[in-house]
């Protein structure tokens, strides 16, 4: 297992935005839904190693992650892409990429197939010299994918990658996180139920701070067969049916 966490919480002051989740997981895309305010982004900054648990049990690729030497290691083989990413504007699209992947500890020798084949990925091989100021939004997006994947980790953190992207890049993306989910675990926080049917194995749906549903899109899906689900797809309404239950 690339993820063993049990009874995990984190708060903020008196806000409980991650409450008491339990989580297996191995290889394959996670994809990990909820409304506004549920604790997605909590739970992913809490497995990425940059928000300390406030309570329970956390082990990321069989590592101690409140361990320095330990943490260390995982930070290595970990990709993350935040909600809010920071860059330097003045970097070109290679700079960045390349100085991620020198702070992840790559051997330097590897790093410029490593990068060039990260932009690649997304497809920015022709912006690879443009400064990060000049991109569009979809295109800083996909250089913070660039930088999550290029040192092909064991565990991947993305949060809402694909807002932003155009339908083609989309379908480009969710083809990169199939390939990297069948080696590693891709967990992947999204509002676009497309994209967790199209990419994703397993689903979670988080509703304050608790991981009310976990199994695959199909049986998501079937939860709204039963009635009392609204949308116009199958996964909305088996999102909506399990969140009024939830709720009720
Ligand atoms: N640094 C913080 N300080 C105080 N409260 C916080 C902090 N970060 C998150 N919260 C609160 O914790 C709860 C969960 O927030 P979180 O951002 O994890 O949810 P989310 O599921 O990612 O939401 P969204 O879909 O809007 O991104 C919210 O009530 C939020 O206001």
């Amino acid at each position: 297992m690339n993820v063993e966490i049990s009874g995990l919480g984190r708060s903020f002051g008196r806000k409980h935005a991650v409450d008491g989740v339990d989580l297996e997981l191995g290889p394959g895309v996670f994809g990990l839904l909820g409304p506004n305010g549920a604790g997605k982004t909590s739970l992913l900054r809490v497995l990425a190693t940059v928000l300390p648990p406030s309570s329970g049990s956390l082990r990321l690729l069989d590592l101690d992650p409140g361990e320095h030497g330990q943490r260390r290691e995982i930070r290595r083989r970990l990709g993350y892409l935040p909600q809010n990413l920071g860059y330097y504007p003045g970097f070109t699209v290679y700079e960045f990429i390349e100085y991620i992947a020198l702070l992840k500890d790559m051997p330097p020798r590897t790093v410029p197939r490593a990068v060039a084949a990260a932009v690649e990925e997304v497809g920015l091989g022709d912006r690879a010299r443009s400064k990060l100021r000049s991109l569009s939004g979809g295109m800083l997006r996909r250089v913070g994918i660039a930088q999550a994947v290029v040192n092909e980790p064991d565990l991947l953190l993305l949060d809402e990658p694909t807002a932003g992207l155009d339908p083609e890049q989309r379908v480009q993306f969710r083809t990169l996180m199939r390939r990297l989910g069948e080696r590693a675990t891709v967990i992947v926080s999204t509002h676009l139920v497309e994209d967790v049917g199209a990419a994703c194995g397993e689903v979670g749906l988080m509703l304050d701070g608790r991981v009310v549903f976990t199994g695959t899109p199909e049986e998501l899906s079937a939860r709204g067969e039963a009635g009392g689900g609204v949308g116009d797809a199958p996964l909305e309404r088996g999102y909506s049916a399990v969140l009024a239950e939830s709720r009720s």
